[in-house]
This record gives C-alpha cells, structure tokens and sequence, in this order.
C-alpha cells in the first residue's frame, strides 16, 4: 500500500506529480499508453493493479482498494473493449461488465474522500447511426444507436451521465472523454474481436509469412472510419485531466477519416503483402461514418501529432518486435 503525498489541493494535475494516480486498465491499448505518458512526465506515485490482482466488476473489492490506496486522481481505462464481431456476439458481457466496472470505480472513488478529479474513458459509439458528421458532443441521445455495439453504447451513455449526476448533486470532478476508433502498440490482435486495424495488421502479415494469395476482409469496404494514435490519446488525457472541468463530455479525435477499402490498402502496402484482396459482404459494415467534431478540445489547445500512416508503421512494427517474436 503507498503512502498518500501532502501537496497544494489547488494544483493543477501537471503541477502534482507526487499525487497518487490509479490508471485502471494499464495493461490496455490506452491504459498503458497513459501509463507510459505519466511516467515519461515524471509521475512519480501511480497505482496500478492487473485484473487478476483486482476484479473491477466486485463493488466490495473496489470500495476495499480505494479506501486503502486513497488516490488523488483516477483515469478509468478498464472496460470489456472489442471489435464490431466481439460487441455484436457478447452483448450481456459488453453491457454488464462496462455498467459495472465504471459503477463501482466512480462511486468507490467519491466515497473514498481523496479523489479530486476522474476522467472516464467512452468512445464514439455513444452517438446515433445516422448522427451530424463531424459529430458535435451535443448530438448525444439525439437518435436510435448503431445495432451491432448498442449495448456497449448503453453502457458508455450511463458512465457519461454517472459523471454528470455525481459532478450536479455531489461536485465531484467527474469528466468523461469520447475518443475515436484508437491503434498503436498493446493493441489487441485477436483475430476476431479485436478491432479492424490490428486485425488486418495480423492477417496480411500472415498472410505474407505464408505466401497466401489474398486476404479477406470484412464487409464492403465503403464505410468511413476516424483513427487516433493511442499516443495522441494519452496526450490528449492528461491535457483533460489538467485543464478540463466541466459537464459535457470531450470528444477526441484526429479530424481525418478513410474508407475500410483505404486502410487495408495502406495496412497491405505497409505489411508489404503481395497478394489481391477479397470483400466478405456477409460481415457488417457497422456505422457508416462516425467523424468526431473535435473543436471543443482543439480550442482548449490540444492537437494530435501523429499520421495514420507513421502510427501505422510503428504499430507493425511493434507487433513484429513484440507480438511475433514472443512467439518464436
Ligand atoms: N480501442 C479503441 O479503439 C477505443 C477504446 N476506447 C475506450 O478506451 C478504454 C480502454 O480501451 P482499450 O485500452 O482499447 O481496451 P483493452 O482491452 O486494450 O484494455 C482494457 C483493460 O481493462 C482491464 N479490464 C477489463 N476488465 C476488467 C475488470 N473486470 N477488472 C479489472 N480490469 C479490467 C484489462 O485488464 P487486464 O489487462 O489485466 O486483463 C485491460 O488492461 C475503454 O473504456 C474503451 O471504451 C474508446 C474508443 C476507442
Ligand atoms: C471503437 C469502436 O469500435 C467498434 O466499432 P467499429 O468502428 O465498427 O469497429 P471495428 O474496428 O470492429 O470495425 C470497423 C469496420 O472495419 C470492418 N472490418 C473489416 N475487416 C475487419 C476485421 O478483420 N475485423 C474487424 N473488427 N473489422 C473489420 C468492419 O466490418 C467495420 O466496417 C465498436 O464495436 C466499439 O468497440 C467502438 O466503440
């Protein structure tokens, strides 16, 4: 158990880096990325725990770890994650698990007493199918969800609106962030519920290593999808976590989109895979555009760095340094 450090109770997040920090979920795509971020910043007290070591989904466990570690701060990246395949042939896991693991964390951590500020983590599945594009914050609950993740969107709604209400009857400084669709390394790379960039990074690679003649891909390759660098994302977190305090949700994104019929082009060149690629229209497309409007974070003076195709160059190789050999 660590000891809680005394320091100014008006600091801003960037000027306490003694303050207890617990990153939930700093084994994931973006738990590790904000992990690292806060290290390389030099964070010098966060709590980590696996989750093996601590169940986020059992409320007197939680209620137990907080009132004996007494954060200061909490940024909440656990959450059951998936692809369009996963959310669609699981949703009691999705909705149960992401209604409970956020439940028990920002409740634990308002009766805790010592977490000053908790940004939790939605994504930009909260919005309706046929939403505004760029998609403003204030589109939220504006019309019917898209059906193959509407039940991790449920559940992404109710911890937006669980910040809100606590923030309105309790003020506690409870923010939430929207990100887009995110990549980069720690990523999942399951075949099938993980999500389409490591999924196609995995297939044509494999497809290279084995001198396949095509790859499939899933659905028509028509829609229209937003990436962020999981780096961008951290960054963007701790931008939030030092200058953000409101009720409305933050959404982030890069601003720029491409075609699924673009990107596994691009994943194909990148890999380097010779061969031609083959459309399985049975799979769904999803929603056919999901184009964050990230003005309102933007205008606070954070920007993304990091180009689809550099992210993506990096990634692959991540995965071939980290993935690959692991296995060899
Ligand atoms: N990936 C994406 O494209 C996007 C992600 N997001 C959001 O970002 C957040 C993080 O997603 P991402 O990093 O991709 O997800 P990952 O699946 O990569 O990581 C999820 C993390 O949550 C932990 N976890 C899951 N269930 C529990 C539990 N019951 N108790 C304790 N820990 C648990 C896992 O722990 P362990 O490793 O120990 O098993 C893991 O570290 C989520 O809220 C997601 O909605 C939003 C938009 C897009
Ligand atoms: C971030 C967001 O991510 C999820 O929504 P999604 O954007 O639809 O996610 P996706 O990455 O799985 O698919 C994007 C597109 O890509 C196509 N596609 C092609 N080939 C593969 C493929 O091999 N795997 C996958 N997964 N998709 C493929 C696929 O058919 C679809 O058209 C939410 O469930 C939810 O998790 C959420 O919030």
């Amino acid at each position: 158990m660590g000891t809680v450090t005394t320091a100014d109770p008006h600091a801003s997040f960037l000027a306490d880096k003694g303050g207890k920090v617990f990153v939930a979920g700093h084994r994931g795509l973006v738990g590790s990325a904000i992990l690292r971020h806060l290290v390389s910043l030099g964070f010098t007290n966060v709590v980590v725990r696996t989750h093996a070591e601590l169940d986020l989904t059992r409320q007197s466990d939680v209620e137990a770890f907080f009132a004996a570690e007494l954060p200061r701060y909490v940024v909440l990246a656990a959450a059951k994650v998936g692809g369009i395949h996963a959310n669609s042939t699981f949703p009691a896991d999705f909705i149960a698990a992401n209604l409970q693991i956020q439940t028990n964390v920002v409740d634990a951590a308002l009766k805790c007493g010592s977490v000053r500020k908790l940004l939790f983590l939605g994504s930009s599945c909260i919005y309706p199918k046929f939403a505004p594009q760029p998609i403003p914050e204030n589109s939220l609950l504006s019309g019917p969800l898209e059906p193959t993740n509407e039940w991790y969107a449920v559940a992404k709604i109710a911890g937006i609106k669980m910040c809100q209400a606590y923030r309105i009857q309790h003020g506690f400084d409870a923010i939430s962030a929207m990100p887009t669709n995110l990549y980069g390394p720690q990523d999942n790379f399951h075949p099938e519920n993980s999500h389409v960039l490591p999924a196609l990074i995995r297939r044509f690679h494999e497809a290279k290593a084995s001198n396949a003649a095509e790859v499939v891909v899933w659905g028509t390759g028509s829609p229209l999808r937003e990436f962020l660098h999981v780096d961008d994302l951290a960054d963007a977190v701790i931008f939030l976590m030092d200058h953000y305090s409101g009720l409305e949700h933050v959404n982030v994104g890069s601003g720029s989109e491409v075609t699924i019929k673009e990107l596994a082009e691009l994943v194909k060149e990148v890999v380097g895979f010779q061969g031609k690629l083959v459309w399985d229209s049975s799979k769904p497309d999803g929603t056919p555009r999901k184009l964050m409007d990230s003005s309102k974070i933007q205008e606070m003076g954070w920007k993304p760095k990091v180009p689809l195709k550099e992210g993506l160059v990096e990634t692959y190789k991540w995965y071939v340094e980290n993935v690959i050999s692991a296995k060899k």
